[in-house]
């Protein structure tokens, strides 16, 4: 069985930086405080309600992703701006948002999303590294509607009490798988929104197949979201005619001067 010590490099260095991190904030801002933040925090919009909602009206579902660099390409954007950003992918008529807030890789922060939240009144889901129930508790005080949990970085046991706990919260967790054997996992633990991520996080590659291969065996009750590398329409055509309805798309939109002129061209 695959399990967090399997995880590759790339992953495992982000995580062990992640773990440095959340144990400098617990001191910072210890759980209580956090806590009571989380109770105040704004309503959660509905995440995967959003997604729903478009595809049953027959559209393509976008989760518009925020993020200045990736680990893979670097810098994506020089002038990033997230509230901007949020809003031209409202206006553009994505479903759901997406910003990165990991701090040494994708040179994201906390602020970069309550940015965005305030800018539009979408979902947005904090795309970050969880692993501990801190993290969790911190993405509803931030205002996350959803969470994200990588399964290759978890322990069985982990993944389940995390999606519980964020579940309890209110939020939707979009469970990240990338084979076969993830995806067992996933659906071990009856996720209700399972992401794909077209990117071998060894190789970096992207290959739009690894959803095709696997989406046979997402039951049809299962919300799926493909991820990463959808770059072209031929892209979006392929997939939506595999049956694949939600796209996370980043790279892409951040690459253009103006985000929301490339998701309209893309969906
Ligand atoms: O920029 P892309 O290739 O369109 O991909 C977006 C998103 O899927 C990618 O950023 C991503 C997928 N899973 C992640 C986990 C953590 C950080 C980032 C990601």
């Amino acid at each position: 069985m695959s399990t967090a010590a399997d995880a590759p490099d790339i992953l495992k260095r982000i995580v062990e930086q992640k773990a440095q991190r959340v144990a400098a904030q617990k001191q910072a801002m210890p759980l209580a405080e956090v806590e009571s933040a989380a109770q105040v925090a704004d309503p959660v919009r509905g995440f995967k309600a959003a997604l729903d909602q478009r595809i049953a009206a027959g559209h393509a579902a976008v989760i518009a992703e925020a993020k200045k660099t990736s680990p893979s390409k670097g810098l994506l954007r020089a002038d990033y701006n997230p509230a901007e950003i949020a809003q031209q992918y409202a206006a553009a008529g994505a479903a759901c948002l997406s910003v990165l807030t990991e701090q040494d890789f994708f040179k994201g922060s906390d602020a970069h999303f309550r940015q965005a939240r305030a800018a539009c009144n979408l979902p947005l889901i904090r795309k970050d590294f969880v692993f501990d129930p801190y993290q969790v508790v911190e993405a509803r005080a931030l205002g996350a509607d959803c969470v994200l949990l990588i399964v290759a970085m978890l322990e069985q046991a982990q993944l389940q009490d995390l999606h519980t706990q964020a579940q309890a919260l209110g939020m939707d967790v979009l469970v990240e798988v990338h084979d076969a054997e993830e995806l067992t996992r996933a659906l071990r633990i009856e996720a209700p929104l399972i992401g794909i991520n077209n990117r071998d996080l060894r190789s970096f590659h992207t290959d739009i197949d690894t959803t095709l291969k696997l989406i046979d065996e997402v039951p049809a009750t299962t919300r799926l979201v493909t991820e990463s590398g959808i770059a072209t329409v031929d892209d979006v055509a392929t997939l939506r005619a595999a049956g694949v309805h939600a796209f996370l798309v980043g790279e892409a939109f951040m690459r253009h001067p103006d985000p929301g002129e490339k998701l309209k061209t893309l969906f």
